[in-house]
C-alpha cells in the first residue's frame, strides 16, 4: 500500500467463510489439471503404452513426495489434534500395519503396465523437471506459514471428478489396463474426500485476516502450478515435440 493507492476496506476485509471458499474452489475451475491436454490423451486412450508408463513413473514421484510434505507439516506443529489428523495422510500413503498403502498401489499399477519397481523406486528414470518440481511442493509446506501450508493441500478438492474420470477412461480406453491397477484411484476416492474435507474446515477457521485468507488461495494456485507442470513436462519429452532428456526413461 502506499499513499497515493490505499487499499479500500473492500481489499482488506476478512472474507465470509463461504466467499473464502468460493475463491478456492474458483481456482480448481481455473486452472486444476484435469483440463490440460495430457489428462485428455491419457484419459481418452489417445496415448499408447509407453507414454502411459512415463506417466506412472514419473507420477511415482510425486506420490513419493507428498507423505514426506505431510510429515514436514507434522513437524511444524504444536496442535496436537492436527498433527493427529495429518498422520492419517503418511498412513495412507506409506501404508500401517497389514494395510499396504497409496505408494504400493501406484507399484502394483507400474507393474501392471511392465515397469521394473527398483527403477521406479530409484526415480533414476523420472524427468528433471519432474523430480525439481515434486521438491517444490515439499520446500512450500517446509516453509509457508502453517495455515497456508494446509490450504496447498487443497486441490483434493477437486481430485475425486478426475480419478472416477481417470477410472472410467483408462479402463475403457487400454487393454494392458486393468481393474487391479486402478486400485490406487478407487481408494482415493474416498480418502481425498475426508482430508480434503478437515483441511477445507481447518483453513477456514485459521486464516484470521484477509492477507492470510489471499495467501491460502495463492497456495492452491501454487498448487495447481505443480500439478500441471509436472504435465507439461510429460507432454514436451513424451508427446510434442518428443525430446526426452538425456537419462529420463525412455519408451521401448
Ligand atoms: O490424480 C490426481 O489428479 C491427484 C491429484 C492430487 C492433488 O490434487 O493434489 C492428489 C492425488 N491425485 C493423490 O492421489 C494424492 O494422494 C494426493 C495427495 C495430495 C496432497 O496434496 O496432499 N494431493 C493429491
Amino acid at each position: 500500500m502506499n499513499e497515493m493507492s490505499p487499499l479500500r476496506p473492500s481489499e482488506t476485509e476478512l472474507w465470509s467463510p463461504e466467499k473464502f471458499e468460493a475463491e478456492i474452489r474458483a481456482v480448481g475451475v481455473e486452472r486444476y489439471h484435469d483440463k490440460h491436454a495430457f489428462h485428455k490423451l491419457l484419459h481418452g486412450g489417445k496415448l499408447n503404452k509407453g507414454q502411459v508408463q512415463a506417466w506412472a513413473l514419473n507420477r511415482y514421484c510425486y506420490q513419493e513426495a507428498v507423505p514426506r510434505k505431510d510429515a514436514a507439516l507434522i513437524s511444524r506443529t504444536h496442535d496436537r489434534a492436527l498433527r493427529r489428523e495429518w498422520v492419517r495422510r503418511i498412513h495412507d500413503h506409506d501404508g500401517f500395519g497389514d494395510e499396504p498403502g497409496g505408494l504400493e498401489r501406484w507399484l502394483i499399477l507400474t507393474d501392471g503396465l511392465g515397469l521394473d519397481r527398483d527403477y521406479v523406486v530409484s526415480r533414476q528414470g523420472a524427468l528433471p523437471a519432474t523430480r525439481h518440481i515434486v521438491e517444490s511442493y515439499v520446500y512450500f509446506v517446509r516453509e509457508q506459514p502453517l495455515v497456508v501450508a494446509v490450504a496447498s493441500s487443497l486441490t483434493e478438492l477437486f481430485a475425486p471428478s478426475i480419478h472416477r474420470e481417470r477410472i472410467a477412461g483408462m479402463l475403457e480406453n487400454y487393454d494392458f489396463i486393468g481393474d487391479d491397477v486402478m486400485a490406487y484411484f478407487k481408494r482415493r476416492l474416498t480418502q481425498a474426500p475426508r482430508d480434503a474435507d478437515f483441511a477445507l474446515g481447518y483453513v477456514k477457521e485459521n486464516a484470521a485476516t484477509r492477507a492470510e485468507q489471499e495467501a491460502c488461495v495463492g497456495a492452491v494456485r501454487f498448487k495447481c502450478d505443480v500439478l500441471w507442470a509436472q504435465l507439461d513436462a510429460l507432454h514436451h519429452a513424451y508427446v510434442v515435440p518428443g525430446l526426452i532428456p538425456p537419462g529420463a526413461f525412455v519408451p521401448t
